[in-house]
């Protein structure tokens, strides 16, 4: 039935979330995916305990955070589906299903979650659509439209809210789409501005591309931005450029795999820093950084921190007018590049182990990169930030130059040609990795043998990093300072989804989707291909799993 003391959502509630609440992507706007939530902490997290389960009915990869406002938690399933649960008792208040298209084709079945705003919520669809819920009931408030989904255009974003604007981004970079992130007003849908994130004639950045490039190149913007609530700005991540192989696009490629800094009131681009030039290697930088403030050689920095696809952990400065380059180093092994231009912050590529037309190149790390969109996360306690990497995982393709048509796959190499190899000999695949980002010093690092790392990362004020990502579907607690492994629980199926935590009555829950697909599945058929000893079944089907203290 309905919900019926729902706590409307404001700007002040956004920008300054109670500790007790889970609200945005990462919690907070800073993208931080921080809690300052302590009752389970280091000395304790061994009595956590489900206290309560609920199964979606849907298959493939469950990537949204549960999302709390006091007490209510709205869940984002694949397949368009929302549910709405009493966040203590798991008891449902109602579902909401999307009726997809029968001849809408899932390149990645999923949803990061819904978006809330006064007494709605938003969610971004597979067929393209933006469609507003009322909170209380589930019914449809407005569904609009945004692009076309028969021309591979779509959205698997959570969207991110900004003062009644309901703002969200593009995927289709491997439908050769020209990416853009849009807002769209709160109350009834209407569009109020949409910024491309590959500029066209006339705009700066245009003479990166050669020739008509720029119309198909990508640059979708496929995650939720970040928000700097004092300037007024959001960072957010663009994707790789289209099709995969750079010969087959000449030029930088503004601004695809960069992070665009853009004004909420009318999508201008403020400024921009680009990671890596002339992206050949399907290296999406959407994951958007963390804004924190940083104290290094004396001086107080506003930073960004991205550990990026590209397998560098970049920090950069944010100023309101420009973005500095201050420091990058890789943070898995990588053959690609040879270095960073201390000035500009470039990337320095090997082009023995740059992906071109008509030969195979091979580069590590793989296509999937050193971390793909699954979010690190980091701890204002410790000041250390948590990276779920993969290591020891190299790619390859060869490169082909093949005819756009809408709608279908453009990679620029056949989708059977794409490669996952391990290195000879490697005694581990996935890390969680602790960094401090001042010094760049490696605090910590815990090794998975047998998997990939592909899930989020939640740090809380209990001194707890928590994650999922395995294929021997664990749910995970270790301790922040020290990398321990404190707890863990097998669920149903593996866990790529975002851990979040909140707090009723006086007890602080930790909440998780498990139900592996998507990548994590892609990654895990590569292994099995692989002869390593790991075996490709993974089952699926999605459950939301809530821990508390045993009592
Ligand atoms: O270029 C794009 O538009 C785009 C979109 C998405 C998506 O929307 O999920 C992914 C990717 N690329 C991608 O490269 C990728 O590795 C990936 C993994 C996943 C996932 O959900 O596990 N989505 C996506
Ligand atoms: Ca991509």
């Amino acid at each position: 039935g309905p919900i019926e003391n729902y706590s409307p959502v404001t700007a002040q509630r956004l920008e300054n979330p109670e500790p007790s609440n889970w609200m945005l992507y990462r919690r907070t706007y800073d993208g931080q995916g921080y809690s300052p939530l302590d009752q389970i902490n280091t000395s304790n997290v061994k009595n956590l305990t489900p206290v309560w389960t609920f199964a979606t009915g849907v298959v493939e990869g469950h990537e949204a955070p549960p999302i709390v406002n006091n007490g209510v938690m709205f869940v984002a399933t694949p397949m368009g589906q929302v549910i709405a649960l009493n966040a203590k008792t798991g008891d449902e208040y109602w579902r909401y299903k999307r009726q997809l298209p029968d001849d809408l084709f899932q390149l990645h079945p999923t949803s990061r979650g819904v978006g809330l705003w006064e007494d709605k919520l938003y969610l971004a669809t597979t067929d393209d659509h933006v469609v507003a819920l009322d909170a209380k009931t589930g019914k449809v408030v407005w569904d609009t439209k945004v692009q076309d989904y028969k021309k591979g255009q779509y959205m698997t974003l959570m969207p991110l809210i900004i003062d009644g604007k309901v703002i969200v981004g593009g995927s289709g970079g491997e439908f050769g789409v020209r990416g853009y992130v849009a807002a769209y007003d709160a109350k009834d849908g209407k569009e109020l501005w949409r910024t491309y994130t590959i500029p066209g004639e006339g705009e700066p950045g245009h003479d990166t591309w050669q020739g008509d490039d720029w119309k198909n190149g990508g640059g979708s913007a496929w995650m939720t931005g970040n928000y700097d609530k004092e300037t007024k700005t959001i960072y957010w991540g663009v994707g790789n450029a289209a099709p995969w192989p750079g010969e087959m696009h000449p030029g930088d490629n503004l601004y695809t795999s960069s992070v665009l800094a853009l004004d909420p009131s009318n999508g201008k681009i403020k400024t921009y820093h680009q990671y890596h030039q002339n992206d050949s290697w399907d290296w999406d930088e959407v994951e958007a950084p963390m804004l924190i403030d940083l104290q290094r050689n004396g001086r107080n920095i506003k930073s960004l921190v991205h550990p990026g696809r590209d397998a560098i952990f970049w920090v950069l400065e944010r100023t309101p007018t420009k973005i500095n380059y201050v420091a990058g180093w890789p943070f898995v092994s990588t053959d690609v590049w040879k270095g960073i231009d201390a000035e500009s912050g470039r990337p320095i590529v090997d082009p023995d182990h740059k992906p071109t037309v008509g030969k195979r190149v091979e580069f590590c790390p793989s296509l999937w990169g050193g971390k793909d969109w699954p979010s690190a996360a980091y701890s204002q306690k410790t000041g250390l930030v948590y990276v779920p990497a993969n290591e020891n995982f190299c790619g390859g393709f060869t490169g082909e130059k093949l005819p756009l048509k809408p709608g279908e796959l453009w990679l620029g190499t056949k989708p059977e040609d794409i490669g996952l190899k391990t290195k000879p000999g490697a005694d581990h695949f996935g890390e969680l990795q602790a960094w401090d980002p001042v010094t760049g010093k490696k605090v910590w690092q815990h090794n998975f043998p047998k998997s990939q790392l592909f899930g989020s990362v939640t740090a809380t004020a209990g001194d707890l990093v928590f994650v999922g990502g395995t294929n021997d579907r664990n749910f995970r607690a270790f301790n922040a300072k020290t990398g321990e492994l404190l707890w863990e629980q097998k669920t149903n199926s593996g866990i790529m989804g975002m851990p979040s935590s909140y707090e009723i009555d006086g007890t602080q829950y930790i909440a998780i989707q498990s139900g592996w697909g998507v990548d994590a599945q892609r990654i895990q058929d590569a292994l099995a291909t692989n002869n390593i000893g790991i075996e490709s079944n993974v089952p699926q089907g999605g459950v939301i799993w809530v821990f508390a203290l045993k009592k």
